[in-house]
């Protein structure tokens, strides 16, 4: 599968760059980006974190906004953030042209309906597709760690929770915790999966978290002025579920925070060093 290299651009002694590829599982070109650490010019391999950005971002948001370079230069941490679902002139968007659904918003998961079942296949793609080829292109391991924030945060827990021995450690900044009660998700799930309200179920972390099959530690940050928080977010659903099934989540509200990169931004060396106490060492 070949790659074309968009842009390459020195950064705390790594590189940041973008590619562009054919994908098979979203049956179109797409971007992703990735920073490379300082130890990758080693040639061992590294652990890597993969980040799933929200509704509206594409590769670039994570990599212009979070800060997480200098850390993960330090750490040995590969980062890559895909774009958050396919584009193209033959892929659909939202009939309304609104923000909360189709491009931009793919929601990571796997489109039964049509039209979006040809395309909407983000899940097979970050889960499958994507390690396959960051692991064939790049002194990458198969240690991977998977992260992200809002739709993508969600999308880091269904990756982990239906994919067990697939990542060694997860995280969330204010995750959409049981899309199926929400506004954002009755919306994209009702499309992309259909009017059977027994087959969302297959995608909302909150009913995943009582039927895991493994136990990796979860760590949710979460604002408590988060302007999504009561209508969309749900973070004490997904609390529920986790005590209901004795299942290791730590929950940490954090007072004065919002639902934007300032806030992933102040909290993201913690993600990092959790999530490098799985790979790492
Ligand atoms: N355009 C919208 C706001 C959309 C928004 O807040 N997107 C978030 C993710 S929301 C959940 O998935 C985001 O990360 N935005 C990109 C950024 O760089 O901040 C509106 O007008 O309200």
């Amino acid at each position: 599968m070949p790659l074309e290299q968009l842009s390459s651009q020195k950064c705390f002694a790594g590189w940041l760059q973008r590619f562009r590829h054919r994908s098979a599982a979203l049956h179109g070109d797409t971007v992703f980006a990735l920073y490379l650490p300082p130890q990758a010019e080693r040639g061992e391999k590294l652990p890597v974190l993969y980040w799933l950005s929200g509704l509206t971002c594409t590769d670039e948001n994570f990599m212009q906004k979070a800060g997480a370079q200098r850390l993960a230069a330090e750490l040995g941490l590969i980062l890559v953030a895909p774009d958050t679902s396919p584009r193209g002139p033959d892929v659909p968007g939202d009939p309304d042209g609104a923000w909360d659904f189709g491009l931009g918003a793919g929601f990571y998961l796997d489109a039964t309906e049509a039209p979006w079942s040809r395309h909407y296949r983000m899940h097979e793609f970050v889960v499958d597709e994507l390690p396959a080829l960051v692991e064939t292109h790049f002194p990458a391991s198969d240690r991977r760690g998977i992260s992200g924030h809002s739709m993508g945060g969600h999308g880091a827990l269904v990756c982990a929770l239906r994919n067990p021995g697939r990542y060694r450690s997860v995280s969330a900044f204010a995750p959409v915790a049981n899309p199926m009660h929400c506004p954002w998700g009755e919306k994209a799930f009702s499309r992309y999966i259909g009017a059977d309200r027994a087959r969302w179920r297959e995608w909302d972390a909150s009913v995943l978290i009582g039927q895991a099959q493994e136990t990796l530690p979860i760590l949710v940050d979460q604002g408590d002025r988060d302007a999504f928080l009561v209508e969309q977010l749900k973070p004490a659903v997904l609390d529920a579920a986790a005590r209901a099934a004795n299942y290791p989540l730590t929950l940490r509200i954090q007072p004065g925070y919002d639902h934007s990169y300032y806030f992933i931004t102040s909290f993201i060396d913690d993600h990092l060093r959790h999530h490098a106490a799985a790979l790492c060492g």
